[in-house]
Formats: structure tokens, sequence, C-alpha cells
């Protein structure tokens, strides 16, 4: 699509990037001069006139939210038939890419050479730090160790880990001490369902950078953030519904901003939507009340909470399919693989309250975004 030149009253000076539901681009207010991002959306055909101009009116409820970590949303329109959201323009980076910046030289060493620079059409988004790729890794990984959560390949994958012969300080053992893992040790139930237990596993350069301090402590910090944000929203009556890395974005001095609340209700009550035959609400991080399409509260936001904590941990998301049909399956049904298993040295408290948000029932999981930052501070 050429983008627009101007949209309503705003001039379009460059696109920041295409998702799901339409495109975002820089944008400056040309009564004001003020620069925003503007998101069009417009993957779709063109609303009904009344319609689109119910969805800009339903935009515009957003407008009175003022938190510092949730993105400001100032104006909503209608241009052509496709609403449009106008927001904060925030110079950062999504949750997932702040968290692979800033990576240890001694850390480094062990990671292959970086595939990709950091792409982007405004010089300004992207920051002069060094980076790595962490996609790369992780379709490396792909190949064998994280392969099959269950059966005799994946026993035979960690077997393979292990010889390896990765110690957590980067030295290597000499005779492999960690021996393979029994089948149960990898995989069977939780003994106390709060505390997943920890199979003797090596650590690979992979989970090594997973686990790197300052990237916890990264995450940990974005997640309180992110706590504080989702506390706010539901406190309105609202629920995010899209909740993902994605949705998250990180400027230069760490503050968090949630964007994107709401509009995944809007769309799914003003168009039948399925968007590039995906559902909006991205499936990968549904709670499976909400993939059953019943009622939803906030907790449905926690669980895509527990989906986030859990992949960017273990470096996989707790569930994966080859169709949307049976990642729906697999979220209502079955038990997310014990995180430790992926990660021996993933951290405890994380781990811990990954896998109580993604409980399937929403009453156990923890019931409001201020008992998980509590839990947060507390460990
Ligand atoms: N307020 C904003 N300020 C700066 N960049 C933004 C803003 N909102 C979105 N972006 C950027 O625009 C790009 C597209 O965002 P968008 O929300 O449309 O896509 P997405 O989150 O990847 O997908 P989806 O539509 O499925 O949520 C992303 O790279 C995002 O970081």
């Amino acid at each position: 699509m050429v983008p627009p030149r101007l949209v309503g009253p705003y001039r379009i000076v460059s696109t920041l990037g295409k998702g799901g539901i339409g495109t975002v681009f820089r944008a400056s207010d040309r009564r004001t001069g003020d620069e925003v991002a503007l998101k069009l959306l417009s993957t779709g055909p063109a609303l009904e006139p009344a319609a689109a101009k119910r969805m800009a009116r339903e935009f515009e409820t957003l407008a009175r939210l003022a938190h510092p970590n949730v993105v400001r949303v100032f104006d909503a329109g209608v241009h052509r038939g496709y609403p449009y959201l106008v927001m904060e323009l925030v110079e950062g980076l999504d949750l997932r890419s702040y968290l692979e910046i800033d990576l240890e030289p001694s850390a480094r060493r062990a990671m292959p050479e970086p595939a990709v620079q950091v792409q982007s059409e405004d010089s300004e988004v992207a920051p002069a730090l060094p980076r790595f790729d962490l996609g790369a890794l992780l379709e490396e990984a792909d190949t064998g160790f994280y392969e099959a959560p269950t059966g005799n390949h994946a026993l035979a994958d960690y077997a393979r880990s292990a010889d390896e012969s990765d110690t957590d300080d980067g030295s290597t053992s000499s005779e492999g001490t960690v021996s393979p893992p029994r089948r149960h040790e990898l995989f069977s139930p939780f003994e106390d369902e709060d505390e997943p237990s920890r199979p003797l596993l090596a650590a690979t350069p992979y989970t090594r950078e997973l686990n790197r301090p300052e990237r916890i402590g990264r995450l940990k910090d974005a997640l309180l953030q992110i706590c504080e944000a989702l506390g706010y929203i539901h406190s309105h009556g609202l629920v995010h519904r899209d909740l993902k890395p994605g949705n998250i974005l990180v400027d230069e001095d760490r503050h968090v901003r949630l964007m994107d609340f709401g509009l995944a209700k809007f769309l799914a009550e003003e168009t039948s939507v399925t968007v590039r035959g995906k559902v909006v609400g991205t499936y990968r991080y549904m709670a499976p009340e909400q993939a059953l399409a019943e009622h939803v509260d906030g907790r449905a936001d926690l669980y895509a909470l527990g989906v986030m904590i859990y992949e960017l941990l273990a470096g996989r998301p707790p569930y994966d399919a080859k169709t949307p049909v049976d990642l729906w399956q697999q979220i209502l049904e079955r038990e997310p693989q014990p995180l430790f298993s992926l990660n021996p040295h993933a951290d405890e408290d994380l781990a811990r309250i990954a896998h109580k948000l993604l409980r399937k029932d929403p009453d156990d999981r923890y019931q409001t975004a201020e008992e998980v930052f509590e839990q947060l501070i507390s460990g």
C-alpha cells in the first residue's frame, strides 16, 4: 500500500511499521507541528461509514486514560472508510528487542556473530548499541534442543546438551559431569504445583544468554511497569486482550509503555475479524477462556503476561503449533512444559510466576496485576 500523504489533519512522515491490523506511521499534526504515531487500521475491507464512526468514537474513550506506562491516545478518526488512532510517539524498542541489547562482551564470545543489524526507517529509533540475533539462535536451537517436548527424541536432545558440558560459569567440564536426566525428571508434573522442579541439565550458551543477570534485571523492571499499566487499565474496566512483547515499547530511559489496549475488542465487535486468517488478539498469547470466546476479565491479560514471561525466559513459547487449530487445542488442553526443562537455570521467581499465570482456570492464577507486582518485588 502506498502510504497516504494526509490523514485528517495529520501529515504522514514515514512508516514506523506494519502489524496484523494496520500500519503505524510517524506523522505530524499540521495544527501544532507535534510529532505523533498514527495507526491506520487498513488491512481488512473498509468499514461501513456508521461502523467506522462508531469505532472511532470508541477509540476516543481510550483518550481519557492517562498513565505513565500507557501510551497516550490523543485522537481518532476515519480516513476513507478506515478508522485511525493517533498516539503518543514513543522512540524506543519493543520489549523483545529491548531485552536483546547490551550483550556483555564475555557472553558475546559464546554467541554467533550478529546476523542482522537493527533495521529502522528512522535512525533515531534504532539505538547505537551492540545487538545479537536471538531469533537466529532460537532457530538454531529449534533444529534440535527445543524440538519435541515429549518422547524419546526430546530425551536424546537433552542428553546431547548435557554432553556439551557447558557449565554455568562458561567453563567446560572435563568429564561431562551432568548425567542425562531420566524422562520423569524432565517432564514429571511439579511436586509442589507452585514450585517448578529443576532438572539437572547443563546450561548452554543460549540459556546463559537468556539468564544473563542484566537481562533478567531489565525484564523484572519492565514487568513491574507492565503490572502498573495493567492495574490501571483494569481499574478502568478495560481488558487489553492483545498483550504481547510487540505491544510493549521501552524508551531509552527504560520507561515502559503499553499500547493497543482495547483495540482487539473493538475490532472483534465491529468486524467478523480474521485478519489474514488470524483472529485478532494473537492466539499465542490468548487465555483459554478468550480462545473459547467466553467472557474475559483482567485475568486473561495476566495469562498473556504469563506467556510472555515464559517465552522470554525459556526462549520459546509455552505452546507452539503449525496450525491455529492445533495451537488452540494446546492452549485448551495441554499443560505447559516445565520451564526448567527448557532452561534449567532460569530465574526461579519468574518461572514460578509464569507457571501460575498460565493456569487454565482464571481462578487458579494470580487474580490481579497488583498481586503479580507484589510477587515480583517480594521474590
Ligand atoms: N506509539 C508508537 N510509537 C512508536 N512506534 C510505534 C507506536 N505504535 C506502534 N509503533 C510501532 O509500529 C510498528 C507496528 O505496530 P503495530 O501495533 O501495528 O504492530 P504489531 O504490534 O507488531 O502487530 P499487531 O497489529 O498484531 O498488534 C511496531 O514496530 C511498533 O513498535
